[in-house]
């Protein structure tokens, strides 16, 4: 399995402004780059915190590039996946249209009702006990045939999986402007690393739209 993941911040390295709202931080170039990587990526996953606040579709755009998906023998769209531990999702959300197959992880405490609603929509993958476990739950997405993986965000998940060492490459598109907000979302939010801090190899810098994409693998 390789994992990629793919965001947009300020300069000030904020994902969103202090209410969660979708900001278009990329412009034209990068949301195409966006659209391609996903193109060729089996999964695009996102954690519950963006379904909630952003309700993507998480689809493919471009037309083009599903056929091109097709005549390679792939499905038209990726799957998508929602990090959802206790069934937050909900049911009328974007990414759980007939548009591509859904999976939503959850955890043990997801209540049984709530996994019958979401069964209706999703292939339902269970690990962790209170948490998704990121490790058990990207696991099982692997044996569905899911290797080229794509993370969207936001910043809890992208956390999480920089500390279980789920994370391959980093490509970041820095877009000329400031949000600011001791409470907007960053690119890694969680608790935050205080040692052993994940570190980075650039691989690429490239001017794209008014900002700058930034590539890096993450040393083992
Ligand atoms: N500019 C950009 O490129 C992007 C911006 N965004 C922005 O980011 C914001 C959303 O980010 P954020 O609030 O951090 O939400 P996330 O999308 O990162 O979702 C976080 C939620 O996922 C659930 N979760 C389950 N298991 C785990 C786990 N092991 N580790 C981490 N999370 C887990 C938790 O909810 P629970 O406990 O209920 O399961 C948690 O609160 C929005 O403002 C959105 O607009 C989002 C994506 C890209
Ligand atoms: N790459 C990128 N640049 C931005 O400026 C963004 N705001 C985002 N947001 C991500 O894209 C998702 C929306 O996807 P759809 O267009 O609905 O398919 C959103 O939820 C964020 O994950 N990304």
């Amino acid at each position: 399995m390789h994992v990629v993941v793919n965001a947009a911040t300020s300069a000030d390295g904020k994902l969103s402004s202090r209410r969660r709202e979708q900001i278009a931080i990329s412009g034209e170039e990068d949301f195409a780059r966006v659209d391609r990587l996903r193109a060729d990526s089996d999964a695009v996953v996102v954690g519950v915190g963006t379904v909630v606040a952003d309700d993507p579709r998480l689809t493919v755009k471009d037309e083009s590039l599903c056929e091109d998906r097709l005549e390679r023998g792939a499905p038209e769209q990726p799957a998508r996946v929602v990090i959802d531990s206790k069934g937050r999702t909900p049911t009328d959300a974007a990414v759980l249209s007939d548009a591509a197959p859904t999976y939503v992880c959850l955890s043990e405490a997801a209540p049984v009702d709530t996994r019958m609603d979401l069964a209706d929509h999703a292939e339902l993958v269970t690990a962790g006990d209170d948490r998704v476990d990121l490790l058990r739950a990207f696991a099982a997405l692997q044996e569905q045939g899911l290797e080229r993986i794509m993370v969207e965000g936001g910043g809890e998940l992208i956390f999480s999986l920089f500390e279980v060492g789920l994370v391959d490459e980093l490509r970041l598109f820095v877009g000329s402007t400031i949000i600011g907000g001791r409470d907007a979302p960053t690119l890694a939010d969680g608790t935050g690393f205080v040692e052993e801090f994940p570190l980075l190899e650039l691989e690429r810098v490239e001017r794209l739209d008014d900002g700058a994409l930034l590539q890096w693998t993450v040393k083992s």
